[in-house]
């Protein structure tokens, strides 16, 4: 290779690394493989390696990925957040062990390994026993101040246990989403007909940077602590500091051992292989660290790693097969689901049969067709995915695979909104797996948990014509369920009982009941609060609807199709007359807090230290205030938080309007 080549390859891959962190940092989404990113980061550096007179400290090789975002206060770290050099092979962390037998001469050392959990890194700092900061890694000099969002996790500890802790010292993890809560969000958001987190870490990263902390409490995310920082701590190696650490309340995992050199680094690699599919989190490898601090030292980092630890990756298990043909599934929602019917194959210790498509584009992505032989993997999904098609092995006359037209189940034609992936099935009254699928969502636990109306019995109501929506229930029989199957007297009345109890949950309760695309349970109960009853949200128009904290476009146009419909008219026109509760029950514990702020208006607007965006407004009106989105002669108040968008500011000094800051405010509601 000549060296403009050279030069024109580094500045690609330079370019392609640079989108592809952007992507993964800032907006959760993996373009490619962390294997795809990981090998031409590999090919970078040695390109880098042989021609160092293209050297650029902007280089992603030289570079901590990631960055800061505008949502939240900016905090320069105190000691940089660097990353890990990484591997998949065995002859390079025998290099790296040479390396740290140079450096260290014929000293003695020991190897701690640990798990690499695959989440967000995070930083926590303790002043006086009491966590005072969670940072993000950023850019790894500066990240962004997520504390509130941090303070939901509960295995976070907010005071410490213990006296021995330093004064002000700063402990690193891992935040991540545990295998099990990651199902359960998704399950909830298929429900409710939302699209799927893509993986466990996106998810996460996702997570800690949402602005309402009362949904990140709800994710259920877990820390696990590897990383001790300050002066005085009072331990001299990592296996003390991960002792104090679990002293003093934090979550260590136990799985980390001490090594005595490079073999019991690769058993300890070999138990894992297989064994961290059980722990319930991800794992993308394990980490070498040196143990003893003082040797640390004397290793040093380079700009974006230490330099005594690294990464070894494991490579995700990928198995072969035949895709036999595509089949749909249609969801509640009338969502279409393709999915791949294979050869089974044997893959990380299950049979596969079947693999996710997702939608049309997935299958346009992938250039799928019949006959084709894929590589399917496992990731946080139960269900594998496919990776890859295997187009060497393409029969000549193999036809690409068209999405169907038609539903699968009513024969409907399908229908795909502009700008949506999915297509949808819009006979919402007819299709049988709608039909049924609203009554499951309506009946669930979190729902109306009428419980004794299992997938059987709904199965059974339906296909004797007993209920053909949600609002037949209630106009049940005894000697109508009598005559199902498995039921006797009591459970008859049981059933009955659960149905006629139904009618006292609140309207909150309700509303998500009713099953409004992309109206979850969080969502109906901020609807429910803003409006008060099911006739002011139908009166909503577009603008006012998101006006509401957290209501999106994407909400507030679905909630507006529905009430387009008259078909969903009727159906709350019946549950209203069987006395289910359409309006929220005046409730002493919600009302203001005072009326300080009384026929004052209010734009809120950049991030606050002491509150949430959600928390301050929810302030204003606790006391008084309305909330309104945008700058007019009418407002009283620009309530400036830091990092406030310019033309808010320019408009409200136009007007005149009087702007304040999270300090005046407090002053305006004290005492
Ligand atoms: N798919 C994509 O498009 C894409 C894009 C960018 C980055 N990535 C992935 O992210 C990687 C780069 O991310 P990175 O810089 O965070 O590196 P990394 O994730 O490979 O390693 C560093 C991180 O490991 C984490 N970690 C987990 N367990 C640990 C432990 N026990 N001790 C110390 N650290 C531990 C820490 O958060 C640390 O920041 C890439 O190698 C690639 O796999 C993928
Ligand atoms: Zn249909």
């Amino acid at each position: 290779m000549d060296k403009e080549q050279a030069r024109n390859e580094i500045l690609e891959l330079r370019q392609k690394l640079n989108y592809y962190n952007e992507q993964y940092y800032l907006h959760e989404n993996s373009v490619v493989s962390d294997r795809e990113f990981d090998s031409l980061l590999e090919k970078l550096i040695a390109l880098e390696k042989a021609h160092p007179e293209f050297d650029d400290p902007n280089s992603p090789s030289s570079r901590v990925g990631g960055g800061i975002t505008k949502e939240f206060p900016t905090v320069t770290h105190r000691y940089p957040m660097l990353s890990l050099g990484n591997t998949y092979s065995a002859e390079d962390l025998a290099d790296f062990d040479q390396r740290i037998r140079k450096t260290l001469g014929d000293e003695p050392f020991e190897y701690l390994c640990e798990l690499k959990f695959d989440g967000v890194a995070m930083s926590l700092r303790y002043e006086n026993g009491k966590l005072s900061a969670g940072v993000t890694r950023g850019n790894g000099t500066q990240g962004d101040d997520v504390t509130n969002n941090v303070r939901t996790i509960r295995t976070v500890p907010l005071s410490l246990s213990g006296q021995d802790f330093p004064e002000d010292f700063e402990v690193r993890g891992e935040v991540m989403l545990p295998l099990k809560e990651f199902r359960r969000i998704n399950a909830e958001r298929e429900d409710i007909g939302e699209a799927q987190l893509a993986n466990p870490r996106n998810a996460a990263s996702g997570t800690i940077k949402m602005q309402d902390s009362k949904v990140v409490a709800s994710r259920n995310l877990d820390c696990y602590l590897y990383y001790l920082l300050g002066e005085n701590l009072g331990v001299g190696n990592q296996a003390e500091a991960l002792e104090k650490m679990k002293e003093w309340g934090f979550f260590v995992s136990p799985t980390y051992r001490l090594c005595a050199n490079l073999d019991e680094v690769m058993e300890y690699i070999e138990h894992w292989r297989e064994g961290r599919n059980e722990l319930g989190v991800e794992t993308d490898g394990i980490v070498i660290k040196i143990n003893d601090f003082k040797q640390r030292e004397r290793l040093g980092n380079t700009s974006k790693s230490p330099r005594w630890a690294i990464a070894y990756k494991y490579e995700t298990e990928r198995a072969y097969t035949k895709l036999k043909n595509v089949t749909y599934q249609v969801g509640r929602t009338g969502a279409v689901t393709p999915v791949a019917n294979l050869e089974p194959v044997d893959l990380a210790g299950t049979v596969v049969k079947r693999a996710s498509l997702y939608n049309a584009n997935e299958i346009e992505r992938l250039g799928l067709r019949k006959g084709d032989t894929v590589g399917v993997e496992k990731g946080g999904e139960i269900i594998p995915k496919i990776v890859d098609v295997a187009t060497e092995n393409r029969p000549d006359e193999s036809k690409s695979i068209a999405f169907v037209e038609n539903c699968p189940e009513c024969d409907t034609k399908l229908i795909r909104k502009e700008g949506e992936a999915v297509h949808y099935c819009p006979n919402e009254t007819g299709c049988p797996p709608q039909i049924k699928g609203k009554i499951e969502h309506f009946v669930q636990r979190q729902a109306m948990n009428i419980m004794s109306l299992g997938t059987r019995t709904i199965n059974a109501l339906f296909n004797k014509g007993l209920a053909n929506n949600i609002a037949d229930l209630y106009e049940l029989t005894y000697d109508q369920v009598i005559e199902l199957e498995g039921f006797k007297e009591k459970s008859v009345n049981k059933l009955l009982q659960a149905i006629e109890d139904s009618k006292k949950k609140p309207f909150e309760t309700v509303l998500f009941a009713i099953g409004i695309r992309f109206v979850g349970k969080t969502v109906a109960e901020k609807l429910a609060r803003h409006f008060g009853s099911i006739d002011k949200i139908e009166q909503a128009d577009f603008e006012t609807l998101i006006d509401v904290p957290e209501i999106g476009e994407q909400i507030a146009n679905s909630v507006i199709e529905f009430f387009k419909n008259e078909k969903s008219k009727e159906l709350i026109e019946r549950l209203k007359s069987h006395g289910l509760q359409f309006e929220v029950v005046a409730d002493d514990s919600q009302s203001p807090a005072s009326n300080q702020l009384d026929g004052l208006s209010f734009v809120v607007s950049g991030v606050f230290a002491n509150f949430s965006r959600d928390g301050i407004k929810d302030a204003v009106k606790a006391h008084g205030g309305k909330i309104v989105s945008a700058i007019s002669s009418k407002v009283d108040y620009l309530l400036a938080g830091e990092k406030i968008g310019p033309s808010k500011l320019s408009k409200a000094e136009k007007l005149g309007t009087k702007i304040i800051s999270e300090e005046d405010f407090a002053e305006l509601i004290s005492d």
